[in-house]
């Protein structure tokens, strides 16, 4: 992998104060934002955040990203630990992409559904920049804030130890019940 690093810089933001470093593999840039005290936890919280422009800075509500974007940093700042900002927009398929699914959303399909008729697999999340964060920031045992397997069967295949898994579960409301049920139904999400 080749992968450009920035050097870490402060990040005072209305959660509490980061330090934040970048990472630039191929055309995707990815964010390490550490609490504080990151250095001196023996297992720190974790939150693998996939990037959601929709969610994460619009406040869509078609979905639950931003929502868990903003309980991670707020926790993370308060107990200490890092938030990685993975930038795979759409589980990896893109803006134009994600945008053509939530037509075919409009038009009844479900979230895996309009992933498969433009062609795409349900999920094309590669998370192996995650393992070189970890390695970079020397994580060997971690507490991580998901309700995705796939995340946490990531972070086990790495050797990474999970002590703790904290469920990132935000109430439903009715633009984003269905793609809940379908994380819960059709892929196995912890909800
Ligand atoms: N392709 C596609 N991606 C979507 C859609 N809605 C949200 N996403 C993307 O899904 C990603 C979030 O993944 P999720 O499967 O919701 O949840 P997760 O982050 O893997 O799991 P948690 O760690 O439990 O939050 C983000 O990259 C979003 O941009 C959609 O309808 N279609
Ligand atoms: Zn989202």
């Amino acid at each position: 992998m080749n992968i450009i690093q920035s050097n870490i810089a402060n990040l005072p933001t209305k959660y509490g104060k980061f330090r934040i470093k970048a990472y630039k593999d191929g055309h995707q840039e990815h964010l390490a934002i550490m609490s504080q005290d990151f250095e001196n936890l023996d297992a720190p919280y974790v939150r693998i955040h996939s990037e959601c422009l929709t969610g994460d800075t619009l406040g869509s509500l078609k979905c639950d990203c931003q929502s868990q974007l903003d309980l991670s940093l707020k926790f993370i700042a308060q107990n200490g630990g890092l938030v990685i900002y993975h930038r795979q927009e759409g589980r990896n398929i893109g803006l134009v992409n994600k945008i053509n699914a939530y037509a075919l959303q409009d038009k009844g399909r479900n979230t895996i559904e309009a992933n498969l008729e433009l062609g795409f697999a349900e999920d094309e999340r590669d998370y192996s920049i995650v393992g070189y964060i970890f390695d970079d920031l020397k994580i060997k045992k971690l507490k991580l804030i998901t309700n995705n397997p796939e995340k946490i069967k990531y972070v086990e295949s790495l050797g990474v130890e999970i002590v703790e898994r904290i469920p990132a579960i935000i109430k439903a409301n009715k633009y984003n019940e269905g793609y809940l049920f379908t994380k819960k139904e059709k892929m196995g999400h912890l909800l």
